[in-house]
């Protein structure tokens, strides 16, 4: 199993103090930042776009960003995200009207791509682009709000995921977004997960660190 990456999502972070709350988030041991990108038409709120990805850059941050487009059309935003900064840019397949030719666009840009499976969305959209994926995140809360319970059907589903990328012999990370805790994350890493992305469970507390390291301990804990 690959190393296992903390993917704070800041969408639960403080808008108002966005820099500073991620250089607090990366100085507490977070391997990247999860970027969530929502349109008012796809899902039903309304976030940030390249410009804040642009700002966090010119703040100074050079971890990895993860943006995750939760938009319909995909294929304009992926030249203005790559543009911005993004380290992976991930889209769901029901948004592209050529799940192909967006993926092509993501990597001819520069960027690690990957497609996004909300609970219901079955795998099989990935059966035919593995050679052109980094990663495959599984939703395991319906899209749209942080603070969601994670869907407990999830862990079948990252064991089937699993499977398929162990079996294709490509080198794909398996995110899972939704719910993740402290004291579910064990469980999940144990069913195949290797980047985990965790909104309010971490921009909620009061000490980052402490859950960053809590979250380690339990992953190292259920690899043991
Ligand atoms: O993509 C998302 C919602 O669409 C968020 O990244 C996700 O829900 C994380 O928030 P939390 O950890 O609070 O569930």
């Amino acid at each position: 199993m690959k190393e296992c990456l903390i993917a704070p999502s800041i969408l639960s972070a403080d808008f108002a103090r966005l820099g500073e709350e991620v250089d607090n988030v990366l100085a507490a041991g977070a391997d990247v930042v999860h970027f969530d990108v929502m349109d008012n038409h796809y899902v039903p709120n309304l976030t940030i776009g390249p410009m804040v990805c642009k700002a966090l850059r010119n703040h100074g941050v050079t971890a990895p960003i993860d943006v995750h487009l939760m938009v319909s059309p995909v294929d304009r935003m992926i030249a203005d995200f790559a543009e911005a900064g993004a380290t992976y840019i991930t889209f769901h397949p029901e948004a592209s009207d050529h799940i192909d030719r967006s993926l092509q666009l993501i990597k001819s840009a520069g960027c690690k791509a990957g497609l996004v499976f909300n609970p219901a969305t079955p795998l099989h959209y990935m059966d035919y682009v593995m050679d052109k994926l980094d990663v495959v995140l599984l939703m395991s809360v319906n899209p749209g709000f942080g603070g969601q319970s994670f869907i407990p059907a999830t862990l079948d589903k990252l064991r089937e995921a699993r499977k398929k990328i162990d079996e294709s012999g490509y080198d794909i990370r398996l995110e899972i977004d939704g719910g993740v805790k402290v004291d579910n994350i064990g469980e999940i890493y144990a069913a195949g997960a290797d980047m985990f992305v965790a909104g309010s469970a971490i921009f909620n507390a009061t000490d980052y660190k402490t859950v960053i390291d809590d979250m380690r301990a339990e992953i190292a804990k259920a690899g043991s």
